[in-house]
Formats: structure tokens, sequence, C-alpha cells
């Protein structure tokens, strides 16, 4: 009898830095993969001695971490990315953006531009994303053909679009969305109301009825602007927060995207109800929003995570980049060096991002029984070089053309920093293909 198990996959690492409780950095180290699962995270030489593996990867001067968790984003958008920049919120969604999206956006658009932004996303180590789009079942084809794992919004938003017509029209088609998909173990869902300004009281009252009675995320976008605020205090005689507390909505199902306006009162409340908040820090620079206290939300132990936004708001799909500048950021605002330390933006990017969608009982960390959702990042460059702490590294001084290899579910989607399953002269053909056709429309 052979004392070794058969496993699919060993990678061996440098560093494996799992992203769990012990918040440990373990050095030379293999994860071994079987069935889609990590079956053991182990020292890479007893490693050899105890598997039997069909696949052996030798990432040693790579560290491997846990997929990153894109916790707000709009894929398709991308290919609107330039279109319009140097303009505030309401100027931009209103003269450019929303009536782009009426005479362009269709399936086949959400289809393509999801395809373009998940290899954008993979190339930057993102496994999975929570996205909040038109036509959620274009989404969800373009996240399975390229293999990553996708949080699908059933979108609500209280005008007529091409998708739908209205709000119940929205909701239904959500929701036989996801009685049809659900099944997939690379799908989970969230309703996405757009927005407080978008969406009224009483749709906002329906989605929590099937949001408690389905246990599904409300995923929104929630005190981005000042404009958001005033209106909501002129039309309702409330801030937006206070709006959905009355509604009974804040909970630990409410995903509140930006978050960049908020009293002490307000961040009491996130805390009192549990609420995970998406701080965005690109797109809420880019379109001179400010950006989340997330200082004050530390303070409170607020789940915090990051998320891109669309690229034609921040204008890159890059975590990466989001970690180090949310570091920066609320260093400078709290005026003390020791806030968010690499290691926390590293977490936020991860499992809090998983915490947030519910499905961090198997992904988000490293850890044996979870998937192996796993990015690989090469140290070999000379900027990485010499390397005393790789968490460091990673938030202040990599980029995301270190990110070599990436897994998802145990299926390798990026192998030596190429694309394994979508076929990038394609989705060039079809990136030119809009452009030609957004271009014709000015
Ligand atoms: C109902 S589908 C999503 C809807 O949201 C628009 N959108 C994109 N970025 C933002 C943002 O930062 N704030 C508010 N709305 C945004 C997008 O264009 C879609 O119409
Ligand atoms: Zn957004």
């Amino acid at each position: 009898m052979s004392d070794t198990s058969e496993i699919d996959t060993l990678i061996e690492a440098r560093w494996v830095i799992p992203v769990d409780a012990r918040q440990s950095v373990l050095d030379n180290h293999a994860i071994a993969v079987h069935q889609g699962n990590i079956v053991d995270i182990l020292p890479a030489h007893v490693a050899q001695a105890k598997y039997n593996t069909k696949k052996n990867v030798d990432l040693k001067s790579h560290a491997l971490i846990p997929g990153l968790i894109n916790t707000h984003t709009h894929a398709a958008m991308i290919l609107m990315r330039g279109l319009a920049d140097d303009l505030p919120l309401m100027t931009w969604l209103n003269k450019y953006i929303w009536p782009t999206e009426s005479r362009h956006v269709d399936d086949t658009f959400v289809f393509d531009g999801t395809r373009l932004a998940c290899a954008e996303m993979l190339r930057g180590g993102i496994t999975c994303f929570n996205d909040m789009y038109f036509f959620p079942e274009a989404i969800a084809q373009g996240a399975l053909a390229t293999g990553m794992r996708a949080s699908i919004g059933m979108i609500a938003i209280d005008f007529p679009t091409p998708y739908a017509s209205d709000a119940d029209d929205y909701l239904a088609k959500g929701m036989a969305l996801r009685d049809k998909l659900q099944s997939n173990p690379l799908l989970s869902f969230c309703f996405a109301p757009h927005a407080p300004y978008t969406v009224s009281d009483q749709t906002l009252a329906h989605i929590l009825t099937y949001a408690d009675q389905l246990e599904v995320p409300i995923h929104i976008h929630l005190h981005e602007t000042t404009d958001e605020i005033d209106i909501s205090i002129k039309s309702h005689g409330m801030r937006p927060i206070e709006r959905l507390h009355q509604l009974g909505m804040l909970g630990p199902n409410l995903i509140a995207v930006h978050m960049v306006h908020l009293n002490e009162a307000e961040i009491q409340l996130l805390q009192q109800h549990g609420c995970h908040v998406v701080h965005c820090p690109s797109s809420n620079l880019k379109l001179a929003n400010g950006f989340a206290p997330t200082p004050l939300l530390f303070d409170q132990a607020v789940n915090v995570t990051l998320g891109t936004d669309g690229a034609a708001s921040n204008n890159r799909l890059d975590l990466l980049e989001e970690m180090r500048l949310a570091a920066l950021l609320a260093k400078a605002t709290s005026k003390r060096a020791d806030t968010l330390p690499a290691y926390h933006a590293l977490e936020m990017a991860t499992i809090n991002g998983a915490r947030a969608l519910g499905i961090d009982a198997f992904t988000g960390s490293l850890e044996s029984g979870k998937a192996a959702d796993i990015t690989a990042i090469d140290f070999s460059d000379l900027h990485l070089s010499p390397c005393y702490d790789p968490v460091s590294h990673l938030v202040y001084a990599a980029g995301r053309e270190q990110v070599s290899h990436v897994w998802v579910n145990g299926n390798i989607l990026l192998e030596n920093k190429q694309l394994t399953t979508l076929d990038e002269a394609d989705l060039h053909r079809r990136a030119l293909y809009w452009e030609e056709c957004i271009k014709s429309s000015i």
C-alpha cells in the first residue's frame, strides 16, 4: 500500500500568506489542491514526500495569496472607459453614461464587456467580483465563460430601460435568474437597488422582504455625494442612511458602497447593525466626491472591503492599487502612520469581501477545506528585492504586472501571465466593435 495521497495540483511557493486568523506568513510552503479545494498547506519538503501530484507548479520566487475579491463593480462599463472623464457624478451619469447605456446596452454589450473586464481583473489577481449592471444573465454567462467567481446583482432602479420596464419587472427578472443559476458553485446573488435617489421606498421595502425571505445580501450605492444627501433631505426629510434605517434595511445583509459622507451617529448605526462598507477610493477621488472615513469605521469595527467601481469611473480594475491607495489615504486622514497597515489592506481585499458577500465559508482565505481561489505574485522583479516582508511589498511596492498565476475553484485561469479561458484577439475585436458603435452615436 502507498503512503502517498493522490492530488491534482501541488503549488510550491516562497511564501504562502493565508490571511486567516493567525495572521502568519508561511515560508517555503506548498498548497495541495484536489477536486477544486485546498486540501493541505504544509512545508514544501514535507509536501513532496506526502503527495503524488498530477501537476507540480514551481513558484519558488512567488507569494501565494487568497484570490482578491472586488466587492463592487459594473464590469461591462469597461466598454465606456475614458468616454467621459473629469466630471462630477451627476453630470457624468446624466449627460454621458445614462444616454450611452440607453442607446447601446443589451445582453451582447454586457457579455462582451464582462469578459473584457474579467480579463483585466484576472490579470490583476482578482478571482471574484460583485457586480451591479443591466442584463445580469449576460454578466453570469460572461463570468462562467471565464471561470471566475461572481456575485450577480438582481438590480432595481425606478426607471424603464431596455432591460426592464419597472421595479417589479427588474425584481421578477432577477429572481427568475437566481432560480435558474443559483446551483452553480461559482455564482452567488445579491439584490442590487441602484441608489436611494433612484429607488422608491416601496421598491426598497419589496427588496427587503425578498432579501429576508431568501437570505440574500442587498448591495446599494449609498452616501456617495453631498448632492445625494441634499436630495434625500429635500424629498424625504432625512439623510439616506436614516431613510434606510426607518425602512428596516440596516443589518448584516447590507453591503453599502462608497459611504463617503458619514457622521458619528451614522457610523455607530452601521456598527450596531453589522452592515458592510465597500470603500472605492479611486472612483471617489476621480469623481471628486471625497472618500470614506475608513479610520473611523475601523475604530467601530465595521467590516470594510474594497471595490474598484466600474472602469468608466476608476478607470482601472486593479485591487492592488486600491489596497495601496486605501492604506495611504487612511494614514493621511488619521495623521497616524500605523492606521491601516499592509496586512489589514490585504484583509480588506480578501476575507472582508468574502464576509460581506456571505461566501467566507468557502473562499476569501487560504485554508484547508476552502475552494482553491489562489493568486500568485512573482517577486523576482528587481523592485521587489530585497524582501523583508512580502505583505509590505504586496501592498506598497508590487503592481498587477507581478500577478503570474490565478486559480479559481482549482482551475488555472492565468498561467505564466497568459489567460487560459479567454481568447484575447476576440476580446480585442469585440472592444473595437463597441468603440465604433459608441463613437458613431456621439
Ligand atoms: C442599475 S445598474 C448600475 C447603474 O449604476 C451606474 N453607476 C456606475 N457607477 C456609479 C456610481 O459611482 N454611482 C452611481 N451610479 C453609478 C451605471 O451607469 C448603471 O446605470
Ligand atoms: Zn458603482
